[in-house]
């Protein structure tokens, strides 16, 4: 098998000095580019194809993005190469074990409009996530066509970090994506972080993904019956391999904790009249919401909404807390990062 042709799903130097010749000529190197539960699927240089979990982790646990040496007839893994990068969340519940989410991405673009939400916080966050899992951030400005303060977002977000590369561009115009296809070249990966609507799915178009959400192999299910099975890894025109699945999108939960504070003052305010301080407002004694919604102070449909949002966030709160706190973690790191190079250059 030949490396070169490994290239176009992502191999690099890194991964090859850890194979050895013997292993690479009576195993298959492939690519985990979907993980479905019962089915994990593979990309090799000969196509891709569905391998039962079972068989799959019979090396350890497996994320998409991960480099497998496999058995060439039964597709049994053999042994999984050292992971480059690994995004990973810490499950929720009582389980400690980490949750794997990709392996192996070389860039994040990191993807916010330059318009209305255009939003240095939140591109901060992006920002941290991705240095602490080592892999390189890349500011892609969206709709840059419809703002005539792109420029200026542009050097705002250039601030954040000394040295980040931020690309302002319309997302929808092939030829203007063009400014990122040095990171999208043969032995690379990347993935699109950034809040629903910033135009992840309109740039992978550009990038030359087609049909992000439907891209995928039939293969029979076990009654049968044909099944579009879809996969995460998708491969770029320019020779690179772009990473998208639901993990990676949910990273994207947007900072609600604040954002519910912010909306909702008035609301937090009279809360604290509430008789019992952990008064949960669903007809607790002497619950002071419930009787500036009776009173008409307080409008009902607001309050309802207040209530969903909230309960929203205390279902995402342990996971939100855990990134808050290692973000918190990064950003000091960052900081005294940045400290010693100023001190070195005397600043
Ligand atoms: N004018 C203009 N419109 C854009 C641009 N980028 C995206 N859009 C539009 O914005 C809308 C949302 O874009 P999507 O690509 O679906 O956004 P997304 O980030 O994939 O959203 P989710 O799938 O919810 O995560 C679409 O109607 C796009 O056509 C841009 O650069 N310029
Ligand atoms: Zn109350």
């Amino acid at each position: 098998m030949s490396y070169e042709q490994l290239r176009g799903i992502g191999w690099n130097p890194f991964f090859e000095q850890q194979v050895s010749v013997e292993e690479s000529s009576n195993g298959l190197i492939v690519r985990v580019s979907a993980h479905h539960g019962s089915q994990i699927l593979m990309l090799g240089i000969d196509g891709e194809f569905a391998v039962p979990v079972q068989l799959a982790e019979s090396a350890g646990e497996v994320a998409v993005g991960d480099w497998l040496i496999v058995n060439a007839q039964d597709h049994r893994a053999i042994r999984r190469l050292d992971r480059q990068t690994l995004l990973h969340r810490k499950a929720a519940g009582e389980e400690v074990k980490a949750q794997l989410i990709a392996s192996n991405i070389d860039t994040i673009f990191i993807v916010s409009s330059c318009n209305d939400d255009f939003n240095l916080s939140r591109i901060e966050r992006y920002l941290a996530l991705s240095l602490q899992a080592n892999i390189n951030p890349v500011v892609v400005l969206t709709k840059a066509d419809l703002n005539d303060r792109a420029a200026e977002c542009r050097r705002e977000a250039e601030q954040l970090h000394p040295g980040l590369l931020v690309e302002a561009l319309d997302a929808r115009d092939p030829e203007q994506a063009e400014v990122l296809v040095d990171w999208c070249g043969p032995g690379k990966t990347v993935a699109l972080l950034g809040s629903s609507g910033v135009g992840k799915s309109t740039l992978a178009n550009a990038l030359g993904v087609g049909g992000l959400a439907t891209a995928g192999i039939r293969e029979h299910d076990a009654k049968g019956r044909h099944t579009t099975t879809a996969r995460s890894l998708h491969l770029l025109p320019s020779g690179g391999v772009l990473i998208d699945n639901p993990g990676i999108r949910e990273l994207q939960l947007p900072a609600c904790e604040e954002g519910i504070a912010d909306l909702f003052e008035d609301i937090l305010e009279v809360a604290q009249q509430c008789r019992f301080r952990n008064c949960s407002h669903e007809g607790d004694d002497g619950c002071a919401i419930a009787a500036a919604v009776e009173s008409g102070e307080l409008e009902q449909r607001r309050f309802t909404s207040f209530m969903k949002l909230r309960a929203e966030q205390a279902r995402n709160s342990q996971s939100l807390a855990e990134r808050h706190q290692r973000e918190k973690a990064t950003g000091k790191m960052y900081k005294s990062i940045i400290a010693a190079k100023k001190k070195r250059r005397g600043e």
